[in-house]
This record gives C-alpha cells, sequence and structure tokens, in this order.
C-alpha cells in the first residue's frame, strides 16, 4: 500500500488529509512540525510526502532542503501544499526541488490527481534507472563470470597505472590462461568447459582484494592489476590460486577419475614501461614460457618458477 507522508502544523489541515486520503485507500501518517516530519521520514518510510510550507521553527522549504540533501531520501518524492499563490513562492517550491505543488483551498480529486501523477513519474523514473544500470553492467561486465570484460578491464587498469606511475608505487600485472582448454571443450563439451570458465573466475576473484582489476580479456584468458604489489606477492597468490584450482575437481571422467584443470600464469612487476601495455606484453612472454616449460605454473619475468 502506498504510504503518505502529510506535514502540516493545522493538526485540522493533517485530519482533513488523513480522512480524505485514507478514502482513496492511501496509507497515512502524519507530523505536526517540520523536525517530526523528518523523523517520520526515517522511520516510517513513506512513498510520498505532502509539506506544507508556512509553519514554525522549520518551515517548508526548509524540511525539503534537509529531504533533498540526504543521501538516502534525496528522490523521495514531495508535494507542496501552499496558500501562498504568488508565482514567486510557486517558482521557489519547484526551484527547490518540489516535485508538484497544490495550492489550498484545494480539491480532492486534484490532490489525488496530482499525488497519482507524481508516484507514477517516479516509477518510471525509477525504472529508467534500474535500465541505465542494466546496460551500463553489460557495457562493462563479461556475462559468463561477471569480471570486467576486455575493454573495462583495460580502462580501469590503464588508470591504476597511471596512479602508481606518477606515486611510484609497486604494482604487478597478471596474465592467466586455462591449460589445454580446447580439449577441455572437446572432451567435456563446450557447456561443461563454460561451467569450468565460470568456477575458475569465481575462485579468480575470491583470491584477490577489493581493489584488484581483474578481467576476462579473451576466451579461456584473464588479466589482473594488482596495485601496491610487487611481484613475488602477486606470485604468491597466484601458485595459491593455482593448487586451489586443481583440487576443486572441476571435471570427472565416467570412470570416476578427476581430470585436473590448470592454469598457468605470466607476471610482471612495474617496470620502466612507459604503458601499460609494454607491461602486458613482458606478462604475456612469461605466460608463454610458462607454456613452454610444460603450463601449470607460475613464472615472474625474474625467471621464478613453480
Ligand atoms: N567453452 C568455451 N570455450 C571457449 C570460449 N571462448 C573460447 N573458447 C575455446 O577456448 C579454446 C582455446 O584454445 P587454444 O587457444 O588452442 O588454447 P588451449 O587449448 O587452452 O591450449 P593452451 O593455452 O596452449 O594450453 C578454443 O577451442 C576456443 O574455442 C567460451 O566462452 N566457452
Amino acid at each position: 500500500m502506498t504510504k503518505i507522508l502529510a506535514i502540516d502544523d493545522t493538526p485540522y489541515n493533517l485530519d482533513i488529509l488523513k480522512n480524505g486520503l485514507e478514502d482513496e485507500g492511501f496509507d497515512m501518517v502524519t507530523a505536526q512540525s517540520g523536525r517530526e516530519g523528518l523523523m517520520l521520514i526515517d522511520q516510517e518510510r513513506p512513498d510520498l510526502v505532502l509539506l506544507d510550507i508556512g509553519m514554525p521553527e522549520m518551515d517548508g522549504h526548509q524540511v525539503l532542503q534537509q529531504i533533498r540533501l540526504s543521501d538516502e531520501y534525496g528522490d523521495l518524492p514531495v508535494i507542496i501544499l501552499t496558500a501562498n499563490t504568488e508565482d514567486s513562492n510557486l517558482a521557489r517550491c519547484l526551484e527547490s526541488g518540489a516535485n508538484d505543488y497544490v495550492t489550498k483551498p484545494f480539491s480532492f480529486t486534484a490532490l489525488v490527481a496530482r499525488v497519482n501523477n507524481v508516484l507514477r513519474t517516479q516509477k518510471d523514473a525509477i525504472k529508467l534507472t534500474r535500465e541505465a544500470e542494466k546496460l551500463r553492467d553489460l557495457a562493462y561486465r563479461d556475462e559468463m563470470t561477471g569480471l570486467l570484460n576486455r575493454r573495462a578491464f583495460f580502462e580501469r587498469a590503464n588508470a591504476e597505472f597511471e596512479i602508481a606511475k606518477s606515486a611510484r608505487e609497486p604494482l604487478s600485472v597478471a596474465i592467466l590462461d586455462i591449460d589445454h582448454f580446447k580439449q577441455i571443450n572437446d572432451t567435456y563439451g563446450h557447456p561443461k568447459g563454460d561451467d569450468v570458465l565460470r568456477a575458475f573466475g569465481k575462485l579468480l576473484k575470491s583470491s584477490l582484494r577489493l581493489h584488484d582489476v581483474v578481467g576476462r580479456i579473451g576466451g579461456e584468458e584473464f588479466a589482473v592489476l594488482l596495485p601496491n604489489s610487487k611481484p613475488m606477492d602477486a606470485y604468491n597468490i597466484f601458485e595459491r590460486l593455482r593448487t586451489r584450482l586443481i583440487k576443486e575437481h572441476l571435471l570427472s571422467n565416467e570412470d570416476g577419475t578427476i581430470r585436473p584443470v590448470t592454469v598457468s600464469s605470466g607476471i610482471v612487476g612495474m617496470t620502466d614501461q612507459k604503458e601499460l601495455d609494454g607491461l602486458m606484453i613482458l606478462a604475456d612472454m612469461a605466460l608463454y614460457r610458462a607454456k613452454n616449460q610444460g603450463r601449470n605454473r607460475t613464472i615472474v619475468e625474474t625467471g621464478v618458477t613453480s
């Protein structure tokens, strides 16, 4: 049920609003001052506020200002009820963020129509915001793993690279590639291959810190930028991941035997490279060596192997 909070310092006005709007099917809460009104917004979480302007202590403009400044309730729809019909007053109400106004004395039909109109507009706005968020997510996320997609990874990683370069902070970059993935697809089927990618993405994400940048940059290829991490810190993280992955037992054969899934990783720390692309090439070279040396290993560009 839609809940409306009416704020007015005249009890008689509140009674009329409460009775009239309850008859229209709204759930009503009332407050006799601006302060009480703000408190009730917190407690009752109304869907809309009807706000009187002329009130002692805190007038309607001040209440509206408080609402709009709030992180939590900033978007709460507010309709002003005012006896002052001067254009300058009505303009001020809208300028300070009221969704609409009704002049006193008002007809209930007009008030209910305006309430419904404001609620509908608010609903549409929320729907649009959600759709925009979904679209933004689609543009940035890899649908399969929920990690950043290639474009978003490079966007964020480039930004982190520039910060680390100017602050002269350590940073590591890693490229990870699941071994013999074609064989996995060929043996167990493409959908099972997808499951492996999803499981690996989850494992990878859970191995990292919140501010590490992690993305799926190709079919079975993942990249990570670890701010403030030396290559040996990254090495330890990806070695732990490598052993965890094997223990996950993601693929089993009909005879009950386990087909281990393994990963090869190439890591590089901040060098005198001027661009992230230069570091990515070095990480890729380390990954190439890991593959060449038999896969299922982690190589830092200094030549440390497991
Ligand atoms: N299931 C699945 N397979 C994919 C996806 N994207 C790419 N692939 C497959 O991943 C395989 C990658 O194979 P390769 O690049 O030959 O590498 P690999 O078999 O992993 O061999 P190494 O990397 O040398 O260990 C190809 O067969 C692609 O078809 C995907 O989204 N889902």
